[in-house]
């Protein structure tokens, strides 16, 4: 098992290490499965997208087995990283330009107000041009000929009728978006997924990189929750057999933005009360109260939610509470300690303004740590590697910035359940300190025990 680990860990932060200027991804599923088999660098060569004749020389493997697609990305990938850093100076990003098509998915519980906030893109003056898909259950498709009706900027609204778009209808998601891209591309310069409100939105998003069609054109940008502020607690209380998930819980955990919607409806303790329950579930998400959808397109489109530029603002803004306050920053407040804190709903029984909404919620919390010091890098591998693979179900997203000793970039990484992706970013400056901050969602997650494992990998 230790062996095996060390096999899969290594992956991670070691191709890092080994490509410093790289950009990778994996799935770690895929690469978990052949790295049982001691493959572990051939599918590293596929997945990541490090020069061939390098990991070749390496590894002592032949050489990888690409996709043409796969392959031409890779290339425009690491290209770009070359350039980068001829011209870099110090603090210029490492991590190359992705001109993919964004895709926003837009979920939320039955009549959270969804199709209201698409109808308000949809019209909105923002001179993009929006290519919509709907999923709706049933043959009537009620919400199409909404958004139809009031449509005047989408440039193709196409519907996934008869089942939901977290089961029985992804092949028929990857195939629309592949066909979108083919017939149109150049034509819309954003997609945007309304889920039904029924949706669990993680295979949603794994659909974004499990499928090389999908990946290859089009980059996943973020996940909008709607929240009914009127209604959100009855679902979020819901108890569910073993084994089933709440989607409620679930939706407001993968989120980037929520929507905090219907605040009309509701009296501002209520709005509070709700607020507090979310961030129990998700510290990582920027969170807005409105009524009717209506917020500014910027904080709907072009997140950069699943970008490795971009999760400094979110694990900054998430490890230093103090000053933030969700209705003008669009960040909560809570409660930590210096090092980490838990928000699992039961766990933390710190807060004192909403004692009537300690229930417990299906054990989904946010877990951050923030740990100056410089990281043993095969520890790290191991931890990481480990964790995954043990533990890669029940952790819905996680991103982190690290300091590894020997590393003169910070290295980040963003991951969803198995899915892994990883880079240096810019250089430590001289006189920075060296702080790691890891954010984890996910189901029963143990705080004590992940500050544990990580501080165990310091030097
Ligand atoms: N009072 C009030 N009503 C709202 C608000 N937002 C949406 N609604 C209404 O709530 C109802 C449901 O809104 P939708 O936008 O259809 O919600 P949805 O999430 O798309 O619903 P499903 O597709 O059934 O899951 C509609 O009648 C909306 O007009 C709000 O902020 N306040």
């Amino acid at each position: 098992m230790a062996a095996v680990s060390a096999d899969v860990a290594s992956a991670f932060l070691g191709v890092a290490k080994r490509f410093p200027t790289a950009a990778f991804r994996c799935r770690s599923q895929l690469f978990l499965q052949l790295s049982r088999a001691r493959r572990y660098t051939a599918v590293a060569v596929r997945e990541y997208g490090v020069p061939s004749k390098a990991v070749a020389a390496e590894t002592g493997f032949g050489g990888p087995i690409r996709s043409s697609k796969m392959s031409r990305l890779s290339s425009r990938r690491f290209a770009a990283n070359a350039a980068t850093t001829e011209e870099s100076s110090d603090l210029l990003t490492k991590i190359p330009p992705d001109d993919r098509i964004p895709a926003t998915i837009i979920t939320g519980f039955l009549g959270s107000g969804k199709t209201t906030l698409l109808n308000h893109i949809l019209t909105a003056d923002h001179g993009k041009r929006i290519a919509v898909i709907e999923n709706e259950f049933g043959e009537i498709d009620i919400d199409g000929s909404l958004v139809a009706a009031k449509t005047t900027g989408a440039e193709d609204i196409v519907m996934l009728n008869n089942g939901c778009l977290c089961c029985t209808v992804r092949g028929d998601l990857v195939r629309m978006i592949s066909e979108l891209v083919e017939r149109k591309k150049g034509k819309f310069d954003h997609i945007v997924i309304e889920t039904t409100g029924l949706a669990n939105p993680s295979p949603i998003i794994q659909t974004f990189y499990a499928e090389d069609n999908v990946f290859n054109d089009v980059k996943l940008d973020g996940v909008v929750t709607l929240v009914d502020a009127k209604h959100v607690r009855i679902h979020l209380d819901e108890k569910k057999p073993k084994g089933i998930v709440n989607e409620a819980v679930e939706q407001i955990a993968y989120a980037d933005r929520i929507i905090v919607n219907k605040t009309d409806l509701v009296s501002e303790q209520q709005v509070s009360s709700v607020i507090q329950r979310i961030r129990n579930i998700n510290t990582m998400a920027h969170l807005k109260r409105t009524s009717y959808g209506k917020v500014d397109l910027d904080y709907v489109l072009g997140i950069g939610g699943f970008d490795l530029e971009r999760i400094e603002s979110v694990i900054i803004a998430e490890g230093s509470k103090e000053g933030h306050h969700e209705a003008e920053h669009g960040h909560g407040h809570h409660h930590h300690d210096d090092h980490h804190h838990h928000d699992h709903h039961g766990l933390d029984h710190q807060h004192d303004n909403h004692e009537h909404d300690h229930t417990h919620d299906p054990g989904v919390s946010s877990v951050s740590i923030v740990c100056e010091g410089r990281l043993n890098l095969d520890k790290a591998n191991m931890w990481l590697g480990t964790l995954l693979m043990e533990r890669s179900d029940d952790i819905y997203r996680m991103k982190g910035l690290l300091s590894v000793e020997g590393m003169t970039e910070r290295y980040v990484f963003q991951g969803v359940h198995d899915i892994f992706e990883g880079s240096p970013d810019r250089l430590w400056g001289p006189s920075e300190l060296r702080i790691n901050k890891i954010v984890f969602i996910g189901k029963n997650l143990d705080a004590q025990e992940l500050e544990k494992g990580f501080k165990a990998c310091l030097m």
